[in-house]
C-alpha cells in the first residue's frame, strides 16, 4: 500500500475522503463536491470539483480517472475526457469532466459518487533516435493487419 498525501480543500469533503470499497478494489470512488443538485441534460458535459487535491509526488506514479460501470452503462455518464490522468506532480484540485452521453437527462446529488481514481505504475523513457530499427516480426503493419475475428 501506498501512502499519498491529500489535501481536503472544502471541509465536507473531510467525511467522505476517498477509500477502497472491498480489499481487492483497484479504485477510489470520486464524489461530487456540489452545493446543490447538478442536471446534465443530454450531451451536456460540466467539469465537477471533487473538493480534493493529491501530490502523487512518485514520477513511478500516475493516477487515472475512469468512469463508474453503472453510471456509464445504465445512465450514459462517462467522462468528457473519456479518461483522466492525474500527473505525480499536479497538486491541484483533481476535477471530473462528466459527459451525458445518453438520452435522458441525469441529476448528480451533493457528494454523489461520480467517477473513480485508479493509481497506477508510470515508467518515463528517454529517446534515442535511430534511423532504422532492429526488424520485428510485426514490422510496420497494423489498424487491423492480422485480420479480423
Ligand atoms: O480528468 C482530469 C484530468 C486532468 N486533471 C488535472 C491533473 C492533471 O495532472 C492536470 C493536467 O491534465 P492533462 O495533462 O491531461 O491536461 P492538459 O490539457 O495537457 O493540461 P496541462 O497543459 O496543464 O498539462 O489536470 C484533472 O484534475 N482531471
Ligand atoms: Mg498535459
Amino acid at each position: 500500500m501506498h501512502t499519498i498525501d491529500l489535501q481536503v480543500l472544502d471541509s465536507r469533503m473531510a467525511e467522505h475522503i476517498p477509500a477502497y470499497a472491498t480489499p481487492g478494489s483497484a479504485g477510489l470512488d470520486l464524489r461530487a463536491c456540489l452545493d446543490a443538485p447538478l442536471t446534465l441534460q443530454p450531451g451536456q458535459t460540466e467539469l465537477i470539483p471533487t473538493g480534493l487535491a493529491i501530490h502523487i509526488a512518485d514520477p513511478g506514479l500516475a493516477a487515472m480517472i475512469l468512469p463508474r460501470s453503472g453510471l456509464g452503462h445504465k445512465h450514459g455518464i462517462v467522462l468528457g475526457n473519456l479518461v483522466g490522468l492525474i500527473d505525480s506532480d499536479y497538486q491541484g484540485q483533481l476535477m471530473v469532466s462528466c459527459w451525458n452521453r445518453g438520452q435522458t437527462a441525469f441529476t448528480f446529488q451533493p457528494f454523489d459518487r461520480m467517477a473513480q481514481l485508479v493509481i497506477v505504475p508510470v515508467v518515463q523513457a528517454a529517446f534515442r533516435q535511430v534511423v532504422s530499427f532492429d526488424a520485428s516480426s510485426r514490422g510496420t503493419g497494423g489498424f487491423g493487419s492480422t485480420g479480423r475475428g
